[in-house]
């Protein structure tokens, strides 16, 4: 059984909280993770289904210091240079390919998907985040900041009141 942490395996469920009044009501937590109030969220009348959330540990510190650990336990630092990690997480990132591939169309949450399926996509993802991860190191790239100032770069070149609900490039947008 795949660990879900807790939650659907999809990563949906009916997002339902009891106030402190006792009545019950449609929260949904927003990409910070506060509540937002029901009245913002009600879409049409509909409520989006909360988000699948990722466990808070291993950090990606905890993921870059364990792999530092298996790579020096091996002696293998003298193989993990920069352009060998890249062509090491290329070659996952084909894997992950390789189990969507023929497939069609795949539904958020992998309804049709097995448990060994699911199993086996957890396990090159994670191949490819590791190898992502010790790239960065090895880059000397601190990659949660480097993610964060990224993140910030592309909410200015994206706008929520200009592109919402379009999915063009902003090399796109004539003004
Ligand atoms: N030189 C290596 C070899 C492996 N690994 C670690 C990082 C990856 O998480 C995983 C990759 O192992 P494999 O190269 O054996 O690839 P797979 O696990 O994907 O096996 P397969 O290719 O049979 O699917 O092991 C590593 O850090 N350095």
């Amino acid at each position: 059984m795949m660990a879900t942490n807790g939650k659907h395996a999809c990563g949906f469920k009916e997002a339902v909280s009891v106030s402190s009044n006792g009545n019950k009501e449609d929260f949904a937590k927003s990409q910070n993770g506060t509540e937002t109030e029901p009245s913002k969220m009600r879409n049409g009348g509909r409520v989006p289904p909360e988000r699948f959330t990722f466990s808070p540990r291993p950090t990606i510190e905890d993921i870059r210091r364990m792999q530092a650990e298996f790579t020096d336990e091996r002696d293998w630092n003298k193989f993990h240079q920069p352009r060998n990690l890249l062509m090491a997480m290329v070659g996952e990132v084909g894997e992950v390919a390789e189990l969507f591939q023929w497939r069609g169309e795949v539904a958020e949450g992998l309804p049709d998907w097995t448990e060994p399926e699911r199993e086996q996509l957890a396990h090159e993802l994670s191949d490819v985040f590791i190898y992502l991860v010790e790239l960065a190191e090895k880059c000397r790239v601190d990659l949660p900041q480097a993610v964060i100032r990224k993140m910030a770069l592309n909410r200015l070149k994206y706008p929520a009141s200009k592109v919402h609900g379009s999915a063009k490039k902003y090399t796109e947008y004539t003004d």
